[in-house]
């Protein structure tokens, strides 16, 4: 039993070293303080702070207008899209298609999947609304909806 937990310690830090640390002092070493903190800190910084700034009228105004598949939602600075496929497979593939690209976006929609249904709202958390990070997943699921 103790040694499972060693093993386990020393692949989670990726140390390869399976003795467990003597405290938390030993853990802070410099490869793992750049796992556990500056990656976590590079996947979150803001790359372009003009992306997720909240859009001013005349921008949201033209952006909108290249979204015309898509909707304001009531009382809420979002945009919302649905979706309905032949089936449940062709609805999730497309999930997981635009999962990718909002990986790759680090931006990422609020959506719920009924069967052949997919219910997309996009809103930026940190801005608290519509920022250029919407327009530009919003773009991108367009053209892979056709
Ligand atoms: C660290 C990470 O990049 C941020 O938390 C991202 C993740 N995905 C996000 N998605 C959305 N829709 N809004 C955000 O503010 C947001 N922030």
């Amino acid at each position: 039993m103790g040694e499972r937990r060693q093993v386990a310690h020393g692949s989670l830090l990726g140390t390869g070293n399976a003795d467990p640390p003597a405290s938390l002092d030993d853990r802070l070493d410099g490869s793992t303080l750049r796992r556990a903190i500056l990656r976590p800190w590079r996947l979150c910084r803001k790359k372009d702070p003009s992306m997720t700034a909240p859009l001013d009228d005349p921008t949201r105004t033209t952006a909108l207008a290249t979204l015309p598949a898509w909707s304001l939602v009531p009382g809420r600075d979002a945009l919302t899209r649905t979706l309905t496929f032949k089936d449940f497979n062709e609805a999730f593939g497309f999930m997981a298609r635009v999962a990718l690209i909002a990986e790759k976006q680090e931006h990422h929609p609020e959506w719920t999947n009924i069967y052949n249904t997919v219910h997309l709202t996009l809103s930026t958390h940190d801005a608290g609304g519509l920022t250029h990070k919407d327009i530009t997943l919003a773009q991108a699921i367009d053209r892979l909806a056709g």
